[in-house]
């Protein structure tokens, strides 16, 4: 464990550095002789520290004399990882002090073990909950770990429901999985699930299975077949809004990872024509992998920007603007989102509404668009839906197939708050071409 204790901290000063936790951890660990367990545990405290930082660094800062910014890198990142320890992961105060001290030397910082050992003492005890702070936006944001701006867009939107949606940041669901019906039943594959030890129960949809897996939801043997893909009950929806059919000719302008590509394509019982692309070319083997895996032909993979016209599109059936967003719906999954400082949105926003005005011109008469993300702020939602509509009097909205349980519908479009319908925020708008 020590030496996961060490990475973990190496892959945290690696991370203030330079970008995605995702990517950094990947980066660290590739090169690591690790046991599964400590594997867990690095990812476990990595991740863990992540997305309480600023619980952790208002902890820390009410123990110092001086700015936690002006510590050495490595300090800083044995402090937070000690008291994440300590406060979420169950390890005993004394045995995440002790380790901590330890480390320092480990890391030939011995001359900070007195410090860490004295700070680390005293911000075991510290506590948002029972804190008092000048406003409530900052108590939101210290006590959930989210930043200011995020935290004022999620007050100002969703008043009433804003502390049970950060809530729903730390929770972690079932999987959701998508059963392939090229390939299987959902009988078969809940039997062959079982029989591998994965806990099973059905979910919103037909097709739909929330697992409990002990590993990773890839490493079965029914995931290698191509039985089923991963992907979360609000995506599911989304694509299942689209209400593909078999022979059609549809379009899915940003496709990448593929998630909803595999689920339309097997709505679409691997015939009719299914072009599905993506702006990021590293990111079109993804697509490809995955459909291979589900045994999926009648998918055409294309490096594509969304808000460019390209006459070969025209004459589509259906078409999904699965749109590049702000990810606030997904903060649980990523904990990067959580610190977002939202500058740049209106660059989105204009990107945005492109892809969808580009798309209007693709899709036939009594086709459908489906416009998608996964945040829940309005103005990358209704917002670009109504100002569409406004210019675009031969569209209008079509009620969803399928309202889970909490949504909200507003004139047909369904939005989904985390905590509310389901764990993920997710927002999807159907239009009909009149
Ligand atoms: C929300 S993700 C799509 C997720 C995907 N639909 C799925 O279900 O797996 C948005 C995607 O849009 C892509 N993207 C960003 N800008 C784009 C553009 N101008 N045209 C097409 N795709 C774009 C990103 O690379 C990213 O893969």
């Amino acid at each position: 464990m020590d030496k996961a204790r060490r990475i973990a901290v190496q892959a945290l000063v690696r991370q203030e550095e330079s970008g995605f936790a995702n990517l950094v951890l990947n980066a660290v660990l590739e090169h690591q002789d690790l046991t599964g367990r400590d594997r867990a545990f690095v990812s476990a405290l990595f991740y863990g520290v992540t997305e309480r930082l600023l619980t952790l660094d208002w902890a820390l800062t009410n123990c110092l004399s001086r700015p936690l910014a002006k510590l050495d890198p490595q300090v800083r990142a044995i402090l937070r990882s000690g008291l994440y320890q300590a406060r979420y992961m169950q390890v005993p105060r004394a045995v995440a002090v002790n380790e901590s001290v330890s480390l320092c030397r480990a890391l030939k910082k011995s001359s900070a073990a007195g410090f860490v050992n004295a700070v680390l003492r005293k911000a075991v005890t510290q506590d948002p909950a029972s804190a008092s702070f000048k406003t409530e936006d900052e108590r939101l944001s210290i006590q959930y770990s989210v930043g200011l701006p995020v935290v004022k867009l999620l007050q100002k939107n969703y008043p009433e429901e804003c502390e049970q949606i950060l809530q729903a940041f730390f929770e972690t669901p079932r999987v959701a999985l998508r059963c392939n019906p090229l390939k299987t039943t959902l009988v078969q594959l809940t039997k062959l699930l079982e029989a591998e030890g994965v806990e099973v129960e059905p979910g919103w949809l037909e097709n739909t299975l929330l697992g409990k897996f002990t590993g990773s939801p890839a490493a079965t043997e029914a995931f290698r077949q191509g039985l089923y893909h991963v992907q979360g009950q609000a995506s599911q929806l989304a694509a299942y809004s689209l209400q593909a059919k078999p022979g059609e000719k549809v379009l899915d302008l940003c496709a990448a990872p593929g998630g909803k590509t595999l689920t339309i394509g097997e709505d679409m019982e691997n015939t009719g024509t299914l072009i599905s692309c993506d702006a990021v070319e590293s990111r079109l083997p993804l697509i490809e992998k995955a459909a291979a895996r589900a045994g999926l032909t009648n998918v055409t993979v294309l490096h594509n920007d969304a808000s460019v016209y390209q006459e070969e599109f025209a004459g589509a059936d259906r078409v999904l603007c699965d749109v590049p967003c702000s990810g606030l719906g997904i903060i649980a999954k990523k904990p990067d989102i959580r610190y977002k400082t939202m500058d740049g949105v209106e660059q989105l926003h204009e990107l945005q509404a492109k892809i969808l005005a580009t798309a209007a011109r693709y899709v036939k008469e009594g086709g459908r668009i489906v416009y998608s993300t996964c945040t829940i702020d309005p103005r990358e939602n209704q917002n670009i839906v109504r100002a569409f509509l406004e210019r675009n009097a031969g569209f209008r909205l079509v009620q969803p197939p399928f309202v889970p349980q909490g949504a909200r519908v507003e004139d047909g479009m369904l939005t989904l708050l985390p905590g509310k319908a389901g764990p993920d925020g997710f927002f999807i708008a159907i239009m009909e071409k009149l």
